[in-house]
């Protein structure tokens, strides 16, 4: 397991601890089960910084009703640091399963090279291919864009977010730390994590809630970036910031949040207009969100209230949910979810899984593993499909770099 950003995060080694949770009150199952376990824990925490002592990494579903699970994952090991502190917190379960007196023996990670990485290209299904298994046809999601359009005319929602899959097959025995290691080399501005098998950089921070603190990233409107042409990429940041649409769509997403943490903050406050964040993908219109925190109230009662934001829903909430449902042939898993990790304080950092890729178990017989990569974008009235369909090109950048053969 992974979490990190810039010179702040950790690597999880082993599992001592693994809850599932499914259905409509996952995030607040979650909670529940969590502040039941950190109330028993025996906790030595000498170092006191965010994300030390008892933690859980998560990852949840996107949907109520998915059948990917939900997950709160307790590692062996941590090995963590934050700027020019670093710490190892070693954690072991006492229960009836562990016999008294038995020692458990800390197994610290050695140092490895990267290992062999082949590289995979990820495709959108074609006709002839299960799209079950591998990623949507772009055909589906072109249809999807102008029903979705047609229905933002007829009055059904304000705005509602589509997504496609991209899918491919990593060889046996392939190191999944190289893309990682590349991920988190590039999308500095990003959180790059692992967490059972969801690997991805999101520039999303749906909630992070230390010590009191909350904050927030909200991004919705984005132009892909043209780094090789400096007067074309400034062009396309400045229609960004100057589009009354994309202005429009990121109003949405800023409202939705204000409105769910409200009732669990004081002193919220904003970044006046959007600004916009330079990502090496793209360009993403981005409100920062600032608060304390009301009431106590964990790091995932707050993504509870928050998900699904309209940056990966839409407007109004429940009705864009159910167009979701409607229009995208797949369940979304744990894209557009949470991701995250949550301490015995019950603070927390939480993302929406976005640019991001799913990898199965190895497969039993040739031991090769399914990488399903999903992104999206904000529909609204006049969105061109051409256009969404490039932005999501832009969105999977990060995953199909990170997963290509090349360096
Ligand atoms: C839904 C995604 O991005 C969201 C976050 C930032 C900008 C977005 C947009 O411009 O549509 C999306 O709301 C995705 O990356 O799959």
């Amino acid at each position: 397991m992974f979490w990190n950003r810039d010179d702040r995060g950790c690597v999880g080694v082993g599992e001592v601890l693994r809850l599932t949770f499914s259905g409509e009150q996952r995030y607040l199952e979650a909670s529940r089960a969590w502040r039941e376990i950190a109330a028993h824990a025996e906790i030595d925490d000498p170092v006191g910084m965010p994300g030390s002592g008892l933690l859980a990494f998560g990852t949840f579903a996107f949907a109520d009703d998915s059948s990917v699970e939900s997950v709160l994952i307790v590692p062996r090991i941590l090995v963590n640091r934050h700027r020019g502190t670093a710490w190892i917190t070693e954690i072991t379960r006492v229960d009836s399963s562990q016999v008294a007196g038995e020692k458990s023996v800390p197994v610290l990670p050695t140092a490895t090279d990267l290992g062999v990485w082949h590289g995979v290209e990820l495709h959108a299904a074609s006709d002839s291919v299960d799209r079950a298994t591998a990623g949507s046809k772009v055909d589906d999601y072109l249809a999807g864009v102008v029903e979705a359009t047609q229905r933002i005319d007829a009055g059904a929602v304000e705005k509602v977010v589509l997504s496609r899959q991209i899918a491919g097959e990593v060889s046996a025995g392939a190191d999944l730390r190289v893309p990682l290691d590349r991920l988190s080399a590039k999308y500095l501005d990003c959180w790059t994590f692992a967490v059972d098998g969801l690997i991805g950089a999101s520039p999303e921070t749906l909630v992070r809630s230390t010590g009191g603190a909350v904050s927030a990233r909200v991004l919705a409107g984005t132009r892909g970036r043209h780094p090789e042409d400096a007067a074309r990429d400034r062009a396309a940041r400045d229609e960004l910031l100057r589009s009354a649409k994309e202005q429009h769509e990121h109003d949405f997403a800023v409202q939705s949040v204000v409105t769910a943490l409200a009732p669990h903050v004081r002193d919220m406050r904003t970044s006046d207009d959007p600004f916009a964040l330079q990502l090496p993908n793209v360009w993403h219109l981005a409100t920062d969100l600032g608060a304390s925190l009301g009431a106590e109230t964990t790091a995932l009662e707050l993504v509870d209230a928050l998900h699904p934001t309209a940056a990966v829903a839409g407007t109004p909430t429940a009705d864009a949910v159910e167009l979701i449902a409607e229009l995208e042939p797949f369940d979304r898993g744990r894209y557009s979810g949470a991701v995250g990790w949550i301490d015995a304080d019950g603070d927390g950092e939480w993302v929406i899984a976005l640019r991001c890729a799913q990898v199965t178990e190895a497969d039993g017989g040739s031991g090769s593993r399914t990488v399903v990569a999903t992104a999206g974008g904000g529909i609204v009235a006049g969105s061109d499909p051409q256009h969404e369909l490039g932005e999501t090109v832009s969105k999977f950048r990060p995953i199909t770099e990170a997963f290509s053969s090349g360096s």
